[in-house]
């Protein structure tokens, strides 16, 4: 599969995600293909959302916008696209305008029936394993591939609500209403997200991560109930279809955020290599709860990019020692705790990649 690329001359993200011992920690962060750069608004300007998801050179041009603009301070890309691209393949409409709505979700149990029972991720989502192979050409083995999924649950929650959410009163009424009929649900939203990273995988994908970013908004216990089967279904189902295949098996991230009280039977159960956690936690209390055999990845309060060089240095540093346990870099990806937000400066970014490389070192 590696055949058809250039050699992968930084591999720090790989190692790490392994479990490995780095000379630093590798960083890069999510949303790092986004608004707060100003090549990315340019390209915006002349072509919608989706359009650039589906465009292979347009996807492939705008995820490689930061690893151009931090040359040698970042350490991954990740494909541009979407976690509402799964919705689409099931059969929703998604527009993007500027936040996500469903002109029509899923009000009752009956209306799944307007979900397509078979999905070919080939025929619907081609054009992300076409992004994935044009993007690790055009990457020449800078650094690595990220690809990603969003999480059933949090995908529920969108096509239930019909965008973004406060009280996410939709989709807890069918939870707590129709707890059968939610699960079967979730179910089939994991069984496309398998065929998906597995298709991600196969295109040239070196790691792929999981984004459950309203993990948080769940009781522990029903975390466990609602999320975490589905979460299973899909690390398990990735690696033995990959084996069936044939394909190398790749790093798994999960990102279950705001989930920190289900740590532990996340580490435990869920079959992920690299946990991401978010800044409500401390690293050094993530590291106890999941033991030394799994990688974590975080976790600075994506706020702090607006707080000026001074309080970025101070508290990069205060991460990386917390992440270090005062040693060593091992088993650890820094990036934020959540997404990089529109307004930030991206010589701001840049500093805190720079102060990432200066704290993280193993002394
Ligand atoms: C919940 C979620 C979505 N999308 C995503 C999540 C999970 C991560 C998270 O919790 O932030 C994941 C995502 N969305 C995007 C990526 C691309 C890769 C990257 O650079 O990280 C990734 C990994 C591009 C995007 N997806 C979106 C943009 C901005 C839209 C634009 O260009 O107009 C980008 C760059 C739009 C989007 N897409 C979504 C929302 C809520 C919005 C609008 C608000 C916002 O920007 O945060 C759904």
């Amino acid at each position: 599969m590696d055949a058809q690329f250039p050699p992968l001359k930084n591999d720090l993200l790989l190692r790490a995600a392994r479990g490995e011992e780095t000379e630093r920690a590798p960083v890069w962060v999510m949303r790092q293909a986004g608004r707060y750069l100003p090549e990315f608004q340019k390209v915006r300007a002349q072509h919608g959302f989706f359009e650039v998801c589906r465009t292979p050179a347009l996807a492939t041009e705008v995820t490689i916008q930061p690893i151009r603009r931090f040359k040698g301070l970042i350490d991954a890309a990740i494909i541009f696209s979407d976690i509402l691209v799964v919705p689409q393949a099931l059969g929703m409409e998604v527009e993007m305008n500027p936040a996500p709505f469903f002109p029509d979700p899923l009000v009752n149990p009956e209306d799944v029936r307007k979900l397509r029972s078979e999905v070919d991720v080939h025929k619907e989502l081609g054009y992300v394993f076409e992004a994935i192979t044009s993007t690790r050409k055009a990457l020449d083995g800078e650094v690595p591939l990220i690809g990603f999924c969003g999480a059933p649950w949090t995908l529920f929650a969108y096509m239930i609500e019909g965008g973004g959410s406060k009280t996410l009163q939709k989709a807890k009424t069918w939870l707590f209403k129709y707890p059968e009929e939610s699960k079967a649900l979730l179910m089939r939203i994991a069984d496309v997200c398998v065929d998906f990273l597995v298709g991600q995988i196969a295109a040239g994908a070196q790691l792929v991560q999981v984004f459950d970013s309203w993990a948080g908004e769940l009781a522990p216990h029903h975390f466990a109930e609602f999320s975490l089967p589905s979460l299973k279904h899909i690390s398990s189902g990735v690696r033995s279809k990959l084996t069936a295949q044939g394909i190398p098996s790749v790093p798994m991230t999960l990102f279950p955020k705001g989930a920190n009280t289900s740590i532990p039977s996340i580490a435990q159960e869920a079959g992920y290599d690299v946990i991401g956690i978010d800044w409500c936690i401390e690293p050094s209390v993530a590291r106890q709860l999941v033991g030394d055999k799994i990688a974590l990845q975080g976790n600075l309060d994506p706020g702090l990019l607006y707080g000026g060089r001074e309080a970025i240095e101070r508290e990069v540093k205060r991460m990386c020692e917390s992440f270090k346990a005062g040693k060593k870099a091992k088993a650890w990806i820094a990036n934020l705790g959540h997404g990089i937000t529109p307004g930030v400066d991206p010589e701001d970014l840049r500093w805190f990649f720079e102060c990432v490389h200066k704290y993280s070192t193993s002394v």
